[in-house]
C-alpha cells in the first residue's frame, strides 16, 4: 500500500466526521444558514493567505528546480483560483477586504491555531512534512467535491463552492500533491515518516474543526 493510502486510511474516521458535519451537509442540501457560510468565507480568506505562504516555503525547501517551480505554481493557484472564488463570494455576500488582502476582521481561534500548525511545520520540517501538512487541505476538499457533486443546493453560492471542488482542475492539483507525498516518503527515514503521519492527522483534525468553527461562529472568549 502506498504511504498516501496508509495515511488516508488512518485518517478515515476524522474525514468521515467532516463529510457528515452539518456545515458540509448544509452546503450540499442548501440548509446551511448563510451567516455560517459568510463567516467561513471570511475565515477561509485569512486561511488561504497563510496557506499560500506555506506553499511558497515548500517551494524554497524543495531539493530540485522542478519541484520549486511547481510548489510556487501551487501558491499562485491558491490566489488565482481559490482566492478569486472568495472574491466572487465577497461580492455576493457584501464582504470587504482589509489591508492584508483577506476578509477576516479577526481570525478566529481555530483559524489561528490551524495556520500556526502549518507555519510551524513549514519552518521546522522537510518538504515531505510540509506536503503532509497541506495535503488534507487538498485531498479532503476533493473528496467532498466528489461526494457531493450531484447535489443541487438552491443557493447559487453553495452550488459554486461544490462545483469548484468537484472540478477536474482541482483533481489534477490534488493528485500531483499525493504523488509528491509518496515520492518524499520513499526517501524519508522511519522517524520522518512517523512525523509526516502525525502532521497529516493533526491537519485532518483542524479541517474538521474549521467546519465546526464556521458552524458555531467561533470567537475568542475574551
Ligand atoms: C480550511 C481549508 N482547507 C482546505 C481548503 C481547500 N484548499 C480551503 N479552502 N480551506
Amino acid at each position: 500500500m502506498k504511504f498516501s493510502e496508509q495515511l488516508r486510511k488512518k485518517a478515515d474516521s476524522i474525514w468521515n466526521a467532516s463529510f457528515e458535519h452539518p456545515f458540509v451537509r448544509g452546503v450540499a442540501d442548501g440548509s446551511l444558514p448563510i451567516e455560517c457560510f459568510t463567516y467561513y468565507v471570511q475565515q477561509d480568506s485569512f486561511y488561504l493567505s497563510r496557506f499560500a505562504q506555506v506553499q511558497a516555503i515548500g517551494a524554497a525547501k524543495a531539493l530540485d528546480f522542478h519541484t520549486t517551480s511547481q510548489m510556487a505554481f501551487h501558491a499562485k493557484s491558491t490566489f488565482d483560483a481559490e482566492h478569486m472564488l472568495h472574491e466572487g463570494f465577497a461580492k455576493d455576500l457584501g464582504l470587504e477586504k482589509n489591508s492584508e488582502g483577506h476578509m477576516a476582521e479577526e481570525p478566529a481561534p481555530t483559524a489561528v491555531a490551524y495556520t500556526n500548525h502549518l507555519f510551524s511545520v513549514a519552518y521546522k520540517g522537510s518538504l515531505g512534512e510540509v506536503i503532509a501538512a497541506i495535503l488534507p487541505c487538498y485531498w479532503l476538499y476533493w473528496e467532498i467535491g466528489e461526494k457531493y457533486k450531484g447535489s443541487t443546493p438552491e443557493h447559487p453560492v453553495y452550488q459554486k463552492w461544490i462545483d469548484t471542488y468537484g472540478d477536474e482542475w482541482f483533481a489534477t492539483l490534488v493528485k500531483e500533491q499525493i504523488n509528491r507525498l509518496d515520492d518524499c516518503a520513499k526517501k524519508a527515514s522511519a522517524e520522518e515518516k512517523q512525523r509526516m503521519e502525525s502532521i497529516f492527522i493533526t491537519s485532518s483534525r483542524y479541517e474538521y474543526m474549521f467546519w465546526e468553527m464556521s458552524y458555531t461562529l467561533e470567537k475568542w472568549p475574551v
